[in-house]
């Protein structure tokens, strides 16, 4: 961040902070290059010039609703405006287009209730206080003015936010597209209970989060052409498989099996369930309960939802039996057999609860424990049958619940599409992407590295949208901007989807290979991407490697990337399934064409995924984005405490936020610059005039003496024109 240029003896300045990130104080003396600094905590610290901002004093005590109308626009400047809006619980602020939502950690009922949406149905952008209905709103005029489609893209970190945005976004847009009085189950309806369903099988509480989706999410709304929604879909993205069989304390697995557990006694005894505390899959964590939340309610909730959502009660039934099955599965335990590497079922307890999984199941009882314990081998010769210690057994028990449990969740998701039902001739869509934000923890596997692949994906799109847009429009009215120019991530993506020779390929060629190691696959990346900027290999490791995110670096543990890439059912437990007598389940397994080919098709996890993001970076592609940014202002989840470190995290990592503080970056040492400009704008409305004074400012302006302020008035003239032209439409 560059420095500025006018700081003297008396200034009011931000100097940076380790504990608070920024502090304010005043200047008292300098010395060359060092300014020292009397701060309001009561500190006298010495700093660099080019690291002390100034302060606007004359700021309004309630800060402003958009980050552009700051006098001085820099990060202590922005950080110190979101936390007073946030005391006074304005939760919203934007950055030009973009919105910034701070999560209140508290209910705001009349943010959201039907009044407040009224006030925003045809209001003008920046005409009203920030808020996600005003984005919603932008979205579906310019889509009905335009006849383009358009997305909302809400990103942020696990506990942000984004879900309860994304919710509130839809219950917007199907109030602006909804057919009010009309009976029955409407598609908007349908859209909006899909979220229970969705929430009660792919979220979970975990450490950052009690309600955290454990799946990516993307849905559309289609809408015909008088504005009325008429179809949609719901695509989901990487559900955390590992989930259904290993959680650590304080975490929880999946709402379901807590709400099944609580159910009405005559669904439980149907299910022989009883105590969560007595199935391992939910035991190996000692929180049963979330505060607040009546796991019998929610149970009860989800059935309606799913009623209304299209679910049959038959279906229901039987969707709930698989829930069942999996915690009597994880119940099944192993010993040593009489041979060598064989096992056989632990004990009586053990042989309850496969008898119970078969039964739910409607599988043999002595097939499910051939399949748990025994691989059979086809060679050209002969057809052999090996056996599995107790460790692999147990192993082959968790892969047979995950994969059992995935496929339940894809089916939901089917299900809920075919029930709300797609609308063919829909030329319009509005889509809204609620999807996992950059991660990067102490131990990052493979999870962590699909999570910021999506994050690099979206960081390009948006460099794409926002900055080569205006590049190139810069480019061809021949203007230099060079000092806007930003960090194109093209690099970190070959690295990563670079076929052949990415990161992925690489994996999915070790996975192939009988031989390959999680060693042998980080020999592999270390001499690949030896020479590769945006790629490490920590020393002293053999098997981790770090990659250089757009947001910072990353370092992976390998050690599980092969195992969690494999995207394999094992034949016997596909073969036990398909036979089963309930037709939920076996259609849950239905034979893939390839698979009865004679050649069976390598799929990856990896592979998959970057298929699926290709899609659906092609579908945002072709609509017109907009950008909301989710910030968890603290870790204990609690309303009013907003901790600078953490949320300064958040805004230099964000997809968006980092490319607005590079406009900010370039605009800070002409802050007066600002000043004046917003005095024009002040003076001035008419969209034709803009373009005028556009014009006349570039003939004025574009000579090197003046480049840097042209730049900055015609950056800015540029978005207020823009913005005028948005309000006329
Ligand atoms: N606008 C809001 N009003 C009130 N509470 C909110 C709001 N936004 C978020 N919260 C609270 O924060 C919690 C976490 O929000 P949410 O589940 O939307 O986060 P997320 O970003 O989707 O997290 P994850 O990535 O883990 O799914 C919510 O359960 C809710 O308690």
């Amino acid at each position: 961040m560059v420095g500025p240029v006018n700081i003297i003896v008396g200034s009011h300045v931000w100097i940076e902070d380790t504990g608070e990130a920024w502090i304010d104080g005043e200047v008292v003396k300098i010395s060359g290059e060092e300014v020292h600094v009397q701060s309001t905590n009561g500190k006298t610290v010495v700093a660099k010039i080019a690291n002390v901002f100034p302060k606007d004093t004359e700021a309004p005590p309630g800060g402003v609703d958009d980050m552009t109308k700051l006098s001085y626009l820099h990060e202590p400047g922005v950080l110190n405006n979101l936390a007073m809006r946030y005391e006074l619980n304005e939760i919203y602020t934007y950055t030009g287009n973009i919105l910034i939502a701070v999560n209140p950690f508290q209910r705001l009922p009349h943010l959201y209730d039907t009044h407040m949406m009224e006030q925003y149905k045809g209001a003008g952008f920046g005409e009203l206080s920030p808020h996600v209905f005003a984005i919603a709103e932008v979205a579906y005029r310019a889509m009905i003015n335009e006849g383009k489609s358009n997305s909302i893209l809400v990103s942020g970190e696990s506990g942000a936010g984004k879900t309860e945005t994304t919710k509130m976004l839809m219950r917007y847009l199907a109030y602006l597209g909804g057919r009010s009085g009309v009976e029955g189950r409407t598609v908007e309806q349908q859209v909006l209970e899909s979220n229970p369903v969705l929430e009660a099988f792919g979220n979970a509480k975990t450490l950052r989060n009690n309600n955290s989706s454990r799946f990516g999410k993307f849905v559309e709304l289609q809408f015909d052409k008088s504005g009325r929604i008429s179809g949609a879909a719901v695509r989901t993205y990487l559900l955390e498989r590992s989930r259904v069989c290993q959680i650590s304390d304080p975490e929880r697995n999946y709402h379901c099996f807590y709400m099944l557990c609580a159910a009405p006694p005559e669904e439980r005894e149907k299910f022989k369930l009883g105590d969560p505390k007595s199935f391992h899959y939910l035991n190996q964590s000692k929180c049963y309960k979330l505060d607040g939340v009546d796991d019998t309610e929610e149970y009860l909730a989800t059935r309606r939802a799913m009623d209304v959502v299209g679910i049959s009660e038959e279906e229901q039934d039987a969707i709930f039996r698989v829930v069942a099955a999996i915690l009597h599965l994880g119940n099944v335990e192993f010993a040593k057999g009489k041979e060598i590497d064989s096992s056989v079922l632990k004990d009586g307890k053990s042989r309850f609860h496969l008898d119970a999984t078969a039964e739910l199941l409607r599988c043999d009882a002595k097939s499910l424990e051939d399949a748990l314990i025994k691989r059979v081998m086809v060679t050209p010769e002969e057809v052999i049958t090996r056996t599995l210690d107790p460790d692999s057994a147990t192993g082959s028990r968790d892969a047979l619940a995950k994969t059992i449990y995935s496929r339940l969740f894809d089916w939901l998701v089917d299900k809920i599409n075919n029930s709300i039902g797609q609308d063919p001739n829909s030329k319009t869509i509005i889509g809204v992407l609620d999807i996992y934000g950059f991660e990067s923890f102490k131990i990052n596997s493979f999870e962590q590295f699909c999570i910021n692949f999506t994050n690099e994906k979206l960081q390009q799109h948006f460099n794409q949208h926002v900055f080569k847009m205006e590049q190139e429009d810069y480019t061809k009215e021949e203007i230099n901007w060079s000092y806007i120019e930003f960090v194109d991530n093209k690099d970190v993506l070959e690295l990563i989807e670079k076929k052949p020779g990415g990161v992925i390929a690489l994996l999915d060629e070790a996975c192939m290979f009988p031989k390959s190691t999680h060693e042998t696959f980080a020999q592999k990346l270390y001499q690949t991407f030896k020479n590769s900027k945006r790629f490490t290999k920590p020393k002293l490791s053999r098997t981790s490697f770090a990659i250089s995110h757009y947001a910072g670096e990353v370092t992976y543990q390998a050690d599980l990337f092969l195992d969690k890439n494999k995207d394999y059912v094992v034949a016997e437990h596909q073969d036990l399934l398909i036979a089963s007598s309930d037709t939920f389940v076996a259609g849950l397994f239905p034979r893939l064409a390839e698979e009865t080919s004679s050649k069976t098709k390598f799929s990856s996890i990896g592979s998959r995924f970057k298929l699926q993001l290709q899609s659906l970076m092609e579908t945002l592609n072709s609509t017109e984005p907009h950008y909301i940014r989710c910030v968890k202002p603290n870790n204990v989840l609690k309303p009013a405490i907003f901790e600078n470190l953490n949320v300064i995290q958040q805004l230099r990592c964000g997809v968006s936020a980092v490319r607005t503080f590079y406009i900010i970056e370039a605009l800070q040492p002409r802050f007066w610059v600002m000043e004046l400009t917003s005095l024009i704008f002040a003076l001035i409305s008419l969209r034709a005039f803009w373009k005028l004074l556009e014009s006349a400012v570039l003939v004025i302006l574009q000579n090197g003496r003046f480049m840097s302020f042209s730049i900055v008035l015609v950056f800015l003239l540029r978005k207020f024109w823009r913005e005028s032209k948005l309000q006329l439409i």
